[in-house]
Order: structure tokens, then C-alpha cells, then sequence
């Protein structure tokens, strides 16, 4: 059967039967075959917890005046280097039995005085590479930070320069980037700082998550044209006002931090709605239902944003009863129901981007996906990555100075890179659906923020 419309795309045949994945080679063969879904979905999912609030709950646990007890964390690559760093820096970290069905709890013991003469690695985590150096600056001696050879061209010049404002020895090669090296003196004075956060908001989430500890907190001014990713640097004041610690923000852009305790604290992370993104974007795709348990009723997270965001793609969202949240894509693009173009703004939610980009290079008008400029900083630079991949399927994509232009066209099968990127994996798989022979070269690139996608995609198809 050919998925087609009048005005729109088509697409490559669906199998009559169910295409279950397949690794392609043998073990160590890393390559993914995107199955495509056969008939409308009708799927339940449990999502693994939040890359975001694990590292921030691990980094304030860290720098707490007590244990604190994270229940239902991430346990992926992410959320293991900032263990392992944590662990490095004398924190106590232990694995303790909890009802998560992704993994042990986690109980943190803060170290009596934190210790430096380590070397850290930030592997691909932005969440690492940007939240442990102001933290590792209260360390006693040096710290050595390094990680992939494609973390190397993440931005790291505002870290690098805002620690050296507040004081701090720094060692870097002037590119702004890993590897670098502190010298960490077992105190920092804090006090005003202005710094440039428009490559990234982790950068003020880093300083907003150490400030309590400084000797006079912190009084820190963005002074940047642009300050994506807002809702995340609401989560960071968030978690921070939880354990008692009180950011005020008197205007926008500049964030006060008094001097005080960190609490411990007995908390239980919330689902990852960015991760919620591919599997509910595939109900659009396949038609039918998905839904994700556990979707909290507050949440400073943004992937909370699709439930309004799919409905611009025709999805319908409903909240469930049990607290689950549903999206309807009707018959989906098999059936005849066409997904779309959309004009979208995505500067508070860049993370989101991947999925709904994928989503807009199905679609049957076209779109415009803006305000993603920084995505270039990410695991990889995203707007290229898309672009590239997209019209090697035969897409019909164009990079903009801060965004991505898309036409409706023809896509069919070929390869699919992931450079190192878990969402540029996941966005191969939504794509992977409705075209048939979408082949992902490394799908164990999902393991940094959720190691069971493919599993997970799989029972979501079945
Ligand atoms: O603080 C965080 O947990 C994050 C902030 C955002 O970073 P950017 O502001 O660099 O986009 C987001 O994209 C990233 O996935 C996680
Ligand atoms: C940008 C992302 O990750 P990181 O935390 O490494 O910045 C992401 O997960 O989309």
C-alpha cells in the first residue's frame, strides 16, 4: 500500500506484515533498521527519568548540608559521567534498591570537603561539561576536565571566563572549549558577574546550581543577544527553591543568589518528557494512540510544551484520568490523515527540535522551525546534521541563520547518521515509520540519555 495524498509527500510502501528492527551485522554492529509501523498504534509507555532533573538533583545533592535520596533517576551515560565525576570529587553515591522499573535509587552523601586532584569526564554532557566546574571550583586542588573528541567543539568559553571573573584559576588553550583545568582553592568569593549565555542556558544553570555555596552568592546578569532554553533555567530555580534555596530574578536576565545550606532532600524524578517527543510524534506518524504514564501535572520541564506543540501537527492530546497524557493521531499518514507544515518557534525548547523537525519533513506544507540557531552547539551541530540527513532521504530541507525551512517531498530510504547524537537517532526512527529502509548507523547513541529506546520503540510497535 502507497501512503500518498494529492498535495503532499509520498511515501515508500508499508509492509503488510510487522518489520521488527534489525541490527545489521553481527555483535558490535551499531546499525539500526527503523521498523516501520504497519497499523495504527495503540501503545502505553513508561519513560525513563529526566537527564535534566537527575544532574541538577545530582549536582545539589552534591552540594547539600545532608543525604538526599533521588528516587527513579536516569541511569544512562549522562547521568553516569556525572556520577562517576561526582564520586571523583569524594561525593558518596550509592546504588539503593527503589521501585523504578529503569533502575536503583540513589542516595547521595555529601563529601565533608570536596576533593580536587581529578580528572573529569564530561563525555557528550552538556549538563556535565557545563554544571561540575563551578562546582569543582569549591574543590581543594585541581580539576581536569576533558570528554569526546566531539565534546571538544561544544561552546566553553562562557564557563571558562565566568569562573575567571569570580577569581578562579583557569588553564585552557584560548579556543574556549574542553579540555581545561581549574584550580580549585576550597572556596569562591562570588559576587557580581555578567556573562554572554546566548550559546547556552546551561551556562547559568551551572553558576545558579554551585551560587548558594559562594562566599557572598551571586549576583549574575546575562548581557547576551539571545537566552534560549529558558523553561530549563526555570528548572534549575526551581530545584534550587525546593532545597530552600531562594533565586530571586528582579529582571529578565539577572538572577540573585543569596549565601546559604543546600537542603537534602528525599525526591522522585519525573518521567523525561523530551523523551516523550519521539514516541508521541509516532503516533502521528502511524496513526492511532500513544500514550505516556506518569506525565506530571507540574513540571518545569519543557518537553511539557508538546502538548501543545503536536496539536500544530494534527495530533490531538488528551490528559488521562491516571494522570497519563495521550496523543491521537487518527489514521495517521497511512490512512490517508496528512501531518501539517507548521511555523514554530522553538528558542525555549531546542531539545525538542529533532523530533519535530522529522515530524515537518513528513509533512504536506511547509515549515519553518526558528529560533534553534544555538542547536549548531549541541551534540552536534543539529541544523546541519537534520539538513544532511533529511535530503540524503530526498528532503527537501534549508539551514537558516537560526532555524530550518522545509517543503513537502518525496522521502525514501538510505542511511541515516546519528553523529553521537541521541536525538538525531530517535528523529532517523519517527522518520524510519512511514519510509520504508531508514538504516540509523549507530543506535546506541540513545544510551546517553535513554538505553532502552530501542527496546522501548519496539513494544511500542508491537
Ligand atoms: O539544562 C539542561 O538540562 C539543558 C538545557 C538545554 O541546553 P541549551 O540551552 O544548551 O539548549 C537543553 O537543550 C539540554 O538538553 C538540557
Ligand atoms: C542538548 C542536549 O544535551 P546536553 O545536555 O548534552 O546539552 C539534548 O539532550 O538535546
Amino acid at each position: 500500500m502507497l501512503v500518498s495524498n494529492n498535495s503532499g509527500p509520498r511515501f515508500s510502501p508499508y509492509g503488510d506484515e510487522d518489520r521488527t528492527e534489525a541490527a545489521t551485522g553481527g555483535p558490535g554492529d551499531t546499525r539500526w533498521v527503523a521498523p516501520t509501523a504497519s497499523a495504527p498504534l495503540a501503545a502505553r509507555v513508561m519513560l525513563p527519568g529526566s537527564k535534566s532533573l537527575t544532574n541538577r538533583e545530582l549536582v545539589l545533592s552534591a552540594l547539600a548540608d545532608a543525604p538526599s535520596l533521588l528516587r527513579r533517576p536516569l541511569h544512562s551515560r549522562d547521568s553516569r559521567l556525572m556520577i562517576e565525576a561526582l564520586r571523583s570529587l569524594g561525593v558518596g553515591i550509592e546504588e539503593v534498591d527503589g521501585d523504578g522499573m529503569f533502575g536503583p535509587d540513589l542516595l547521595v552523601t555529601p563529601a565533608d570537603e570536596l576533593a580536587g586532584s581529578t580528572s573529569i569526564d564530561c563525555g557528550l554532557a552538556g549538563t556535565v561539561m557545563r554544571f561540575l566546574p563551578p562546582l569543582a571550583a569549591l574543590a581543594l586542588g585541581p580539576v581536569a576536565f576533558d570528554g569526546d573528541e566531539s565534546a571538544r567543539r561544544r561552546p566553553m568559553r562562557t564557563t571558562i571566563e565566568s569562573l575567571r571573573a569570580l577569581g578562579v584559576d583557569v588553564n585552557d588553550d584560548g579556543r574556549g572549549a574542553l579540555p581545561f583545568s581549574l584550580w580549585g582553592t576550597g572556596s569562591v568569593r562570588g559576587g557580581e558577574l555578567e556573562i554572554d549565555a546566548s550559546a547556552s542556558s546551561q551556562f547559568v544553570s551551572g553558576l545558579l546550581l554551585a551560587a548558594a555555596r559562594f562566599e557572598e552568592g551571586l549576583v549574575l546578569r546575562h548581557t547576551g543577544e539571545h537566552l534560549p532554553s529558558m523553561p530549563h533555567i526555570e528548572m534549575t530555580v526551581q530545584t534550587l527553591a525546593d532545597r530552600g534555596v531562594t533565586v530571586d530574578s528582579p529582571e529578565r536576565g539577572v538572577w540573585v543568589v543569596a549565601p546559604g545550606p543546600i537542603a537534602g532532600r528525599d525526591v522522585e524524578i519525573e518521567p523525561d518528557l523530551s523523551n516523550a517527543a519521539p514516541f508521541l510524534a509516532a503516533a502521528l506518524v502511524a496513526g492511532g494512540t500513544v500514550t505516556i504514564d506518569g506525565w506530571p501535572a507540574r513540571t518545569t520541564q519543557v518537553g511539557a510544551d508538546l502538548a501543545h506543540l503536536l496539536p500544530h501537527f494534527g495530533g490531538t492530546v488528551r490528559h488521562e484520568a491516571d494522570g497519563a497524557l495521550t496523543v491521537d493521531g487518527g489514521e495517521g499518514l497511512r490512512g490517508g490523515r496528512a501531518i501539517p507544515g507548521v511555523e514554530l518557534d522553538l528558542s525555549t525548547g531546542g531539545e525538542l527540535a529533532p523530533a519535530l523537525v522529522a515530524l515537518a519533513a513528513l509533512a504536506d506544507g511547509p515549515s519553518r522551525i526558528t529560533g534553534i540557531g544555538h542547536l549548531r552547539g549541541h551534540e552536534t551541530d543539529r541544523l546541519a546534521a537534520l539538513s544532511a540527513e533529511i535530503s540524503g532521504l530526498g528532503g527537501a530541507i534549508t539551514e537558516l541563520d537560526d532555524g530550518l525551512a522545509l517543503e513537502p517531498a518525496t522521502l525514501s530510504g538510505g542511511p541515516w547518521r546519528a553523529y553521537e547524537d541521541h536525538r538525531m537517532a530517535t528523529a532517523g526512527a519517527i522518520i524510519g515509520l512511514a519510509v520504508e529502509g531508514v538504516e540509523v548507523d549507530d543506535i546506541t547513541t540513545t544510551a546517553k540519555t535513554m538505553p532502552e529506546f530501542p527496546e522501548l520503540w519496539r513494544g511500542m510497535l508491537a
